[in-house]
């Protein structure tokens, strides 16, 4: 039979005897150790025991002859005996003198290493112990054996007596002390670099002089029925907190605003209803070096704001003012805007971590102090995803200086996610964000259902998430105008995209507002397909599917759109208005009338997912409409969110740019697409899942995005659908086509399958009236001004009409009935 791989032969006698296995095993460490630790304690009573023993057992030593301090005749008086009295004499008197105890300490770590007690490196520490000792021998020899005059040893040994003598001849009492120093600053600055502020405190101390640092915790998003309810509990706190920690978040807990505003220094415990677990919170800072622990204790403030009101009920949606003669809503005046029930909620108890502030915290002074900068103050506001450590840096400490030092404590906190603000915007503080261990999901509904959203006077109210200081953070995209969305893939920008159609679904009556929504992906806006007759908007061709999947339809429905837009600017024209606000507001006084056309102006969002798809397809052939509408369609109620995950320079031109102010920046891979979406960094440094930054002009804000669930979404879709509204979705115009304007008049120009039903009977009614008005087509058939401006194109294009005349009618090339006849046969036969 085969013999087995791992069957060899012994190489060794060591192997053969199992020494091997001996020496390997976790018993004769714990054996050696523990004989290790035996030793040491043995070595220290010796050593203790020598200073009362050592002159009598010094003189007995050194009149005796090698070897005979083994005979048993009790000569020595050293607790230890003979061997105790060798060994210490010979540690302390012959080398070390008194740092000679370093070398029972560092037998003690083997020892305990051995025995697996404690993970030592125990090279480290043997080469530290060795230099502290030999250094400190010499010391005590320079300095304290003068002092000490005739003692019975030389505190620094022989081995210190020796070097002192010899390095004084050579470099003289001065020299040998600059030595001593030299030694001392470069092992200690090796050990931490602490080293140099002590130093730089110790050489210009009124610089320093002690100052206390504030500390303050903020956090507005504290519900008060859940913290009455579960008074015992306190606030959520990390698993890992301490008891102390649960205490004094029970303290937070328990703050009463005082009249001085929201500001309650724990200290004060005259403000706090008697409780006996309410001690002042002094947290320490864990700095290592024991004069700035000394130094800079921290007081602890905690800041409670007022938190975010609820609306009084889950529905947020408008009410219209019915006193209007013109009801906007008709003939849906019964919609019913869909309630927060429909949402999920998610727990929106604040989660405080006591134990990961406070560490941060110390973190944070310790490394700036490492960096030379002082603190006065700071604050911690605990946001959602991150804290805001808000720091305010000690007199004469210049904020230039922690700009310039902005990287290096980035690294030294050492944390994905973190950002520095230096300064905050308006403030003398420096702000540095700081991800949470354990970061709250900002629920859609948390968003919704505040009375901030539901009293907002926004026209379009994007309620994006909430802030650090957990305000919801809303935006109007009717001022924006136009918004750029940009984040690598898995970042949140789908989440983001559906928060913001939730938010305007939530506050906007079919009637007032349609979307159009192109989605190259195909998957991501499909979930919206149910409400597409009563929110959306399409060329006529795309009815059946109103998300618009593939680029040529893309192109069509910009150029589509900048027909609506031409067409809505010549109505505001007409009714003397600039923009669409003031339009609606005379339309629904009655100071417009129907018959010349006017028709209230529903908003449109147009939303384009993976743009950057688009460009790379099409090209000019969608960034030229994009930027058309973009510049111009503000006025006109025509808005636009596109998406990207790809944000470079390729895809966000120029042109681009330069037309979407708001930008809505998701974490990037880089700081160059960061700086492609904001022209700055800072978006490299999120840390993902939903967390961002949001520019329109001025400095950005960091927002957690709310979280809409795909379920939410469909439950909110279900909701509308199951209502009565339009039958299909609005009708956008048809684009002008290129290639037909050179075409001859009516001659070949028509293509007969796409001619609207009406075509015949609108020609008839026009050649009889002679007027070429699309609003008497839109009385006489009862159709939308987009359909009888379609049928009014074909029928120029048949040579029935001649050209748009801005609000004047077109003129009719047919005379009679006859000749119309003929032509519409000419027509039908192709
Ligand atoms: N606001 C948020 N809060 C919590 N988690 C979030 C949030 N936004 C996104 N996430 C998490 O990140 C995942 C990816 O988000 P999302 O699908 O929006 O990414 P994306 O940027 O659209 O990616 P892609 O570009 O590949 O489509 C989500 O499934 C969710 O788990």
């Amino acid at each position: 039979m085969a013999r087995k791989k791992s069957e060899r032969k012994p190489k060794t006698f060591g192997e053969a005897v199992g020494f091997r296995h001996i020496f390997e095993s976790e018993t004769t460490d714990f054996f050696l150790g523990f004989i290790l630790l035996a030793l040491s304690i043995y070595m220290i009573i010796a050593m203790v025991s020598f200073f009362s023993t050592g002159p009598a057992d010094q003189s007995t030593l050194e009149n005796m002859r090698p070897g005979e301090w083994l005979n048993n005749t009790h000569v020595f008086t050293n607790t230890c005996g003979s061997a105790g009295a060798l060994l210490s004499y010979y540690l302390i008197s012959v080398n070390f003198g008194l740092p000679a105890f370093l070398i029972p300490a560092f037998i003690i770590l083997v020892g305990l290493k051995l025995m697996h007690v404690i993970e030592v490196n125990l090279w480290k520490w043997f080469l530290c112990l060795t230099i502290v000792m030999v250094w400190l021998s010499v010391t005590f020899s320079k300095f304290l054996t003068p002092i000490m005059g005739d003692s019975i040893f030389n505190p620094g040994g022989q081995h210190g007596a020796f070097v002192v003598e010899h390095l004084e001849n050579v470099v003289g009492a001065p020299g040998l002390t600059a030595v001593l120093l030299i030694v001392a600053v470069s092992f200690l600055t090796y050990l931490t670099s602490e080293t140099i502020t002590v130093i730089r405190k110790a050489m210009n101390p009124l610089k320093y002089v002690t100052k206390k640092v504030k500390f303050t915790v903020t956090n507005r998003n504290v519900d008060r029925n859940e913290e009455e309810d579960t008074s015992n509990d306190g606030y959520q706190v990390d698993d890992t907190v301490s008891a102390a920690t649960n205490k004094e978040t029970d303290n937070i807990d328990d703050v009463t605003p005082t009249n001085s505003g929201n500001v309650v220094d724990l200290t004060d415990m005259s403000q706090f209803t008697p409780k006996p677990a309410q001690a002042p919170i002094a947290v320490e800072p864990h700095v290592t070096n024991a004069e700035q622990v000394s130094q800079e204790k921290i007081d602890s403030v905690v800041v409670k704001n007022s938190e975010e009101e609820k609306a009084s009920s889950g529905q947020v949606g408008e009410h219209y003012d019915l006193s209007t003669p013109i009801n906007p809503w008709e003939p849906f005046v019964h919609y019913k805007f869909p309630s927060c029930d429909l949402l999920k909620k998610y727990s929106s108890r604040p989660v405080i971590d006591m134990e990961e502030i406070k560490a941060n915290n110390a973190r944070i002074v310790e490394v700036l102090n490492s960096f030379g900068v002082q603190i006065s103050k700071i604050n911690a506001t605990v946001g959602p995803t991150v804290t805001l450590y808000e720091i305010t840096p000690a007199e004469g400490v210049r904020i230039s200086k922690i700009r310039g030092l902005e990287a290096d404590i980035a690294l030294s906190l050492a944390a994905l996610g973190i950002r520095i603000i230096a300064p905050i915007p308006g403030k003398g503080t420096i702000g540095i964000e700081v991800p949470n261990k354990n970061p709250q999901i900002v629920s859609m509904e948390s968003v919704l259902n505040t009375k901030k959203f539901q009293t907002t006077k926004m026209a379009l109210p994007m309620a994006l998430g909430k802030t650090i200081t957990n305000e919801v953070f809303m935006v109007d995209l009717a001022k924006l105008p136009h918004l750029l969305v940009a984040g690598a893939t898995g970042q949140g920008k789908s989440v983001g995209l559906n928060a913001i159609i939730t938010s305007l679904l939530y506050k906007k009556h079919p009637n007032e507002l349609k979307f159009v929504l192109v989605d190259p992906k195909k998957v991501e806006f499909s979930i919206y397909n149910k409400i597409a007759p009563h929110y959306m908007a399409s060329l006529p061709e795309n009815e059946d599917e109103p998300i618009i999947t593939d680029v040529q339809r893309v192109v069509r429905t910009l150029n589509s759109l900048c027909k609506l837009m031409d067409h809505r600017y010549d109505l505001l024209k007409r009714a003397g208005v600039k923009k669409i606000t003031e339009y609606n507001d005379k339309f629904i006084h009655h100071q417009l009338s129907l018959t010349d056309g006017h028709e209230y102006m529903p908003y449109i969002v147009v939303i384009i997912d993976e743009f950057g798809d688009l460009i790379m397809t099409a090209g000019k052939e969608i960034e030229l409409p994009i930027a058309r509408i973009a510049q111009l369609a503000r006025a006109v109620g025509i808005h636009m969110i596109i998406a990207t995950q790809r944000p470079t320079t390729k895809i966000i031109t120029g042109n681009i740019k330069a037309n979407f102010p708001g930008r809505m920046a998701f974490r990037v891979a880089s700081q160059i697409d960061s700086r492609t979406i904001l022209d700055r960094t800072g978006a490299d440094q999120l840390v993902g899942k939903g967390d961002m930054l949001f520019l329109s002009g001025g400095d950005p804000v960091r927002v957690q995005c709310a979280f809409i669930d795909t379920p939410e979404i469909e439950a909110v879709n279900d909701f509308i659908a199951d209502q009565p509204g339009p039958l299909d979705p609005m009708e956008l115009p048809e684009p002008d086509d290129p290639n037909a304007a050179s075409g001859e008049p009516g001659v070949g120009g028509t293509d007969v399958r796409s001619l609207d039903p009406y075509f015949d009977e609108a020609a008839k009614a026009i050649v009889l009236t002679q007027q070429g008005s699309t609003s008497m087509i839109q009385r006489r058939f009862s159709i939308g001004y987009n359909r009888a401006g379609r049928l009014m194109d074909q029928l120029q294009k048949a040579g029935i009409v001649g050209e748009a005349q801005g609000s004047k009618p077109r003129e009719v090339l047919i005379a009679d009935e006859n000749s119309l006849a003929q032509r519409l046969q000419q027509i039908h036969n192709g």
